[in-house]
Order: structure tokens, then sequence, then C-alpha cells
């Protein structure tokens, strides 16, 4: 039997797109330009003559009423009446794409038997869904939550699904205190605000009610709350769940996500700004990437611990308020998702795909984590709701291996099953259950006592532990970006009650970290931490561990700000260096369309064509800029009261800046970035780098080809110095040293 039902799923994979869940969907897709498809039908398929008149009664001379016996205008107002579904009651806002996953080897067999684990030799098609938790569909991507990384695999053996988030831990320990959670971090009830934001009453006085949720609030008041981009986010399964080898021996496990290209974050400022300037930056960052074939990856991982050491820990293994420290726990990464296909229609596929935590294959399991066990029965419930009790038959939700069960009927039921029998035992042997030795789901024996009541176990009451220990382990620039978003969120809360007793509840993280929030909000300062901090740290917990070890500019952004009169051919061989290392350039001019270089007549030929003018998008939506040389391009750009607002912005939100010959000189006359140095002799090539300010005066076409993209520490051509800054990101320094504050962006 198990041959069975592998064989019959088995993958045939004719490119890394075409997955077999990507063929699988084909079964289910028009496309609208095939010729058989060409005219345009009622959706019970007889051809529509006219889309724009309502049947009418008229004698051509006055208006008449509408007739009700227009069929085809009925149905079409039927349709679009009920085209909305609910929205996920949380994480209601989200983008997805399909990808695969692969293992590099067998070495989790001593784990478990499951083959998506265990057998390099297969691809098992992927899509994930990443989200925010608290806005509404509508809300914008770049809002300070939580992010959704939820995956599921369409294996041989059917879904399972990962549905995790982009943080490790969870703000309650206990399921039946989600619905409480999450109605105080929605929009409040008397008059429904804020919208996707967490800086509100009721929020803080929650979770000052709730000391268990220490730990997340402080990662979710982190950069982590802010990604950059879902591509650059860490993803983790949170709770624990288990893995059962073939000798059914059980192990405890915790699911990692690490992308390739590090861990990275907006700056609050900036996050803000483009919750305006583009709500939809994450979804379209994710398609760039994918249509640009900076395909996004991440490296899997398992934390194991056998079930023989469950106890070994001073905290709860099962407790999903922990993370289990890599220095107790090792990460082995066994495995990898690439994700490289958008989807064709976001509704039937991003919208109603559909996770569930209790969907899992054989040779993995659940563990009495009080939080997943209560998800395991709240995710199916809620698909019901959003969806209807058939949702695992939608193409986007059913699995790649065969199904045949007795479960039929139901609202929106699309399979047919032949015969005679919908029960077992029958007297005809259909759709028999499959014993474990042949694939059968095998649920491990396990011993189970105690007494009826309503109880934590004695270690789910300890919250402070890892919450000093996540503070202690963030880079000194990391720690001051908590206490400003925490003094953020809790201006945002003008009830006294609630800022004063969570300012009262910091203290017992860190001493430091209480007192800076309490001074900003006016909370009660503390004179003493109220808990000794134990001083302890694990370099795993800051973003700065998962710098690539080979630097990347990989699908970076970089803006060139150009003027007319500017240096064509410095541009060119820019954007040709910049392309070697996979980042996308974009040219910003005082209009879209031809912009002329220095020598050219004004709307004669062709120059370098600007993708934006400059009001058309701002320094927020880039990751870096350059400004050519180009001495009556300069003079423009220092004319320019929005040119020098995207240098000071950007300077402002630590970005790297590259600027060349006068383009130094704008900086220097125009733009006036406090404590930096610039390059002082135009005539030379030897490149200047200060705080990420990278400048040089001379750098021609010539030069850009000996220059060829090097992206290391101490390269001293122009574009790989540059490079190298936007590598790293940002330039932390120069808000630790003070310069980002005294610069108006
Ligand atoms: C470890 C803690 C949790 C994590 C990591 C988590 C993660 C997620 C994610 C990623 C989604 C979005 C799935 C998608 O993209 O469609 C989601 C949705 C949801 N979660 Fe959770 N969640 C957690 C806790 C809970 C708990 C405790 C409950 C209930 C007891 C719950 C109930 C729901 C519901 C009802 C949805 C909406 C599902 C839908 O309509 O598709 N979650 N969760």
């Amino acid at each position: 039997m198990a041959t069975t039902i592998s064989g019959a799923a088995k993958q045939m994979l004719t490119s890394v797109t075409d997955t077999a869940k990507v063929a699988d969907l084909q079964k289910d897709s028009i496309d609208p330009n095939d010729n058989l498809n060409k005219g345009l039908t009622t959706d019970y398929g007889i051809y529509v003559s006219d889309t724009d008149n309502w049947l009418k009664a008229q004698d051509g001379s006055r208006v008449g009423p509408s007739l009700l016996e227009d069929q085809i205008a009925r149905e079409k107002i039927h349709r679009f009446d009920h085209e909305r579904i609910p929205e996920r009651v949380v994480h209601a806002r989200g983008t997805g794409a399909h990808g695969y996953f692969k293992v590099f080897d067998d070495r989790a067999k001593k784990y478990t038997s499951a083959g998506v684990l265990t057998d390099s030799s297969r691809t098992t098609p992927t899509f994930v869904r990443f989200s925010t938790v608290q806005g509404s569909r509508g809300s914008a991507d770049t809002v300070r939550d939580v992010r959704g990384f939820a995956t599921k695999f369409y294996t041989q053996e059917g879904v399972w699904d990962i549905v995790g988030n982009n943080i490790p831990v969870f703000f309650i320990q206990d399921a039946i205190k989600f619905p409480d959670f999450v109605h105080a971090v929605k929009p409040e009830p008397h008059n429904e605000v804020p919208q996707g934001q967490s800086a509100h009453n009721n929020f803080w006085d929650f979770v000052g009610l709730q000391p268990e949720s220490a730990h997340m609030v402080l990662w979710a008041m982190s950069d982590r709350g802010i990604p950059r981009s879902f591509r650059m986010m860490q993803g983790f399964g949170v709770n624990t769940y288990t893995l059962i080898n073939e000798k059914h021996e059980q192990f405890f496990v915790k699911f990692h996500w690490i992308p390739e290209l590090g861990v990275h974050s907006f700056v609050w400022d900036e996050a803000l700004k483009v919750c305006g300037q583009d709500p939809d930056f994450h979804r379209k960052d994710l398609e760039e990437a994918i249509h640009s074939g900076a395909y996004p990856k991440w490296k899997f991982g398992i934390q194991v611990i056998p079930e023989a050491n469950e106890h070994d820990f001073d905290f709860d293994i099962l407790d999903a308020t922990k993370v289990w420290p890599e220095e107790l726990v090792p990460l082995e990464i066994i495995g990898e998702m690439v994700l490289n296909k958008t989807v064709d229609e976001f509704f039937p596929e991003t919208e109603q795909v559909a996770f569930c935590t209790a969907h899992v294959v054989p040779g993995i399991g659940f563990s009495d984590d009080p939080l997943l066990q209560g998800r395991n029965f709240s995710y199916f419930d809620t698909q019901i709701t959003r969806l209807g009790v058939n949702w695992q038959e939608l193409p986007i939700n059913r699995p790649v291996c065969p199904v045949l069960n007795h479960n039929r009927d139901g609202a929106m039921r699309h399979k047919i099953t032949k015969g005679q029998v919908n029960y077992w035992p029958n007297r005809l042997g259909v759709g028999a259950p499959v014993p474990t030795s042949q694939g059968g789901y095998a649920d491990i024996a396990t011993k189970v006592q105690g007494i009826k009541q309503r109880v934590r176990a004695p270690k789910f009451q300890e919250h402070f532990s890892q919450a000093q220990l996540f503070y202690n382990s963030l880079a000194p620039h990391e720690k001051q970006h908590v206490i400003s978003a925490m003094s953020f969120e809790l201006s945002h809360c003008d009830d006294p009650i609630v800022f004063e007793t969570y300012t009262k509840l910091a203290a017992n993280i860190d001493f430091e970290l209480a007192k800076q929030v309490a001074i900003n909000v006016g909370g009660i300062v503390p004179d003493k931490p109220t808990r000794a901090n134990h001083g302890k740290a694990t370099p795993t917990l800051s973003q700065l561990y998962y710098n690539p070890e080979k630097p990347t500019i990989k699908s970076r952004r970089i803006a060139i700000l150009v003027a007319d009169g500017f240096n064509l051919a410095e541009v060119e061989a820019l954007r040709a260096a910049l392309k070697v290392g996979m980042a996308t350039t974009f040219v910003i001019g005082p209009r879209r369309g031809w912009i002329y270089p220095a020598g050219q007549v004004a709307g004669k030929g062709t120059g370098v064509w600007a993708d934006h003018h400059y009001e058309g998008q701002r320094s927020t939506l880039f990751d870096a800029f350059v400004i050519p040389s180009g001495a009556e391009h300069a003079q423009k750009l220092a004319q320019n009261g929005r040119c020098i607002h995207w240098v000071r912005e950007a300077f402002g939100h630590l970005k790297p800046i590259g600027a060349i010959g006068e383009g130094v000189v704008f900086l220097r006359e125009a733009v006036q970035l406090p404590g930096v140095s610039l390059t002082s002799d135009l005539s030379s090539d030897s490149v200047v780098n200060s705080y990420d300010v990278v400048t040089v005066g001379k750098y021609d076409a010539g030069t850009a080809a000996a220059d060829t993209l090097k992206i290391a520490q101490g390269e001293k051509g122009f574009v790989s110095n540059f490079a190298y800054a936007v590598s790293k990101h940002r330039c932390w320094d120069r808000e630790l040293d003070g310069l980002a504050s005294k610069v108006a962006f």
C-alpha cells in the first residue's frame, strides 16, 4: 500500500518551477488568451452579447424600468454581491508564492521516518504565505507587527503545514488565552482603532497584566517587528512538535528557517513612511525578487531533544514563550527551500490557501505544548467559517497524493467518488484503513497520567529569564531600537494605568530599558531593578548573527539620482557593475523619461531613462543610492529641496550613499551631512568611506571595468566599496555616534 501511494504521487519535474503542485493546479487553470476561451460567457456557459445594458422596457424616447427577467444581469450582480469571503480572523493581510523544498541528505533519519525530511532525491513542492497579524486585508505591509511565515509542503504522503512566525516565541502559553490576546491587540471595540498597530491602550493593558508575554513583547518591539523584506526574515515553527523514527523512538523538535540574505529590518521612521508611500511594499518586494530571478531562499534547520531529556532544562520545553538556546540544543541544518513562482491569481491561491497545524505526515507528531493543542483544534474550525467544510478540496489546498475516505457531502463538495459504499467496514473492502507498517499514520503509545484540573506546569510560572536573555543578546543599536519602539507604543497609550503598569513590569527585564522608557513616556521611573539581570547572552538572538558569510547585494534596490547634465558613462558603468551582484538599479530624475547627459542637447536623442521622477518615489523605497558626477546636474540637484531631502532622509535612515565628482560637491555644499568626511580631490580615484558615505573624485568607464565587483571589506574600488556598504544593510555607527539624529528628515 505504501508503495502505491508514493508511486502515484511521483513528481514529474520538467523544470524547477514545474513542481507536482504547479502541475496539479493547471487542471483548474484557464488562460483567457486560449482560443477555446475567447468569447465571454455566463457562468453556465452561454455567450454574452452585451455587458453594458440591463434589459429594459423602453420606448426609445424615455428610460423604462430594468427587467428582473434579465438572467445575465442578475447573475452578474449576484456574483458581485457575494464575492467577498470572511477575512482571516488574524493574519488577514498576506501574500504568497510557490516553491520547493529539499533535504541535503538522510541525516535526519535517526530522528524521523518522514520522507520529506530524509529523502534527498525528493523535491517537495511548497506554498508559503507571509502575513501581518493585527491588520485587516487592506492594511499596510510595513507596520510594526509579528509576521506569519506559513509553509505548506505537498509531500508524497500528504500535506504537512508549518504554520509559523518570524519570531520564535509567542505572547501566551495556553490556547485558551488566544481570543483574549487577539481581542486586545486588534482595533478597540468601541471605535475600531487603530489599524495595523499594537500601539494602543488595550494591547499594552493586556500584556501588562499578562507577564508571560514579556519575552514576545520584546521581540515584537525589536527590529524583528519591522522586517525589510519577507525574504530577510527567519521563520520559526514556534511550537514544540515531535519526530518519530522507524524504531518508534520519539524526539521533541523545533523547526527553523534561516534566510540566505540575512535578517534585516527597516528603521522605524522609514517603516512608518512606507506605510503611506507604498502600503504594498512587502508584497511587491517578493514579486520583484522572484521575477528578477533573485529567488528567495531559506535554510531549514531542526533543534532536537530526545524524549528522555524532556526535563533537563530550567525552562519547560513545551512552553511556547521560551526559545531553546542553541548552546543547549544545537541547530542542525538539514535542507533548504526556494520560492520561485508567484501566483497566477491572488484569490484562489493566496486567499484560499488554508493552513492547519494539525496537518502532519507520518514521522512527525505533536507534543503536549498547550498552545499547539489549541491550535490543532482552531485552524480546521476557522477554515469552515472562512471557506466551508470542503476547504481541503480547493485546488491550492489539496494534496498531490491520492485522497480517499468516507467523508462525503458538505457544501461545495467537488469530488465524485464512484461506488456503492461510504462507510467502513464495508462488504466490498473499499477505503480500508492502512496499517502503520504500510504507511498509515502511527500514534505513538505514550503513558499519560494526571489529575484533571485547570493549571499550568511549574516551569510555566517563570516569565522574565528569557526576556532578559533576549535583551542582553542584542547589539547596542538593537537595544536602542527596543527602547524607542516601546516608548513610541506606550506614548500612544493615553491611559496612565496602562503605561504605568507596563513601565513597572519592564523593570523585571532590564533596569536601563525600564528607566529610559519610563522617562520617555511619563511612566513610573524605577530606582532599582525589580529583578536582577542574570547577565547571560547568546549570539543567535541578534539579527547581526545572520549576516551572510559571503557579503551580497542580491536583490537590493539601488537608486541613481540624476538631473540633466549628468555623466552618462558613469551611470552605465555603475549599473553594469551592480547588476553583476544581482542588485536592481533605478534611475530617479526630474521627470520619468529621457534625462540628458552633459554635452547633449535636451530633447535630442536619448540619455538615460528615468524610472521615476523625484516626487514619484522617495528614498525610503530604496536600500542605497548613488549620485554621479556632472557639474550642471549637481547644480540642479542642489536647487531642488526634494533632492536634498532624499539624501538627508537616506542618511537618517542609515543607508549607504555613494557620490562621484560634482556629486560630492552637491553633498558637501547643499546637503551638509554632519560628521562625515568626503573626498576633497575631484581629480583622484581614491575612495573615501566615512560612515558608509562613499565618495570618489573620478570614476570613469575604464576604471569601472577594472573595478569589477568584489564585495568585501577593504576593497579599494568605488563600486566594490559601495557594494560592501550595501551588503551590511545599514550603517549603525551613524546612529550610535549621534549623527543621524542631527539631520532633519
Ligand atoms: C505559536 C503561536 C502561533 C503562531 C506561530 C501562529 C501563526 C499563524 C499564521 C502564520 C497564520 C496565518 C496563516 C495563513 O497565512 O493563512 C495564522 C492564522 C490563524 N491562527 Fe495562528 N498562530 C499561533 C497561535 C494561534 C493560536 C493559539 C490560535 C488559536 C487557538 C490561532 C488561530 C489562528 C487562526 C484562527 C488563524 C486564521 C486561519 C485562517 O483563517 O486561515 N493561532 N496563525
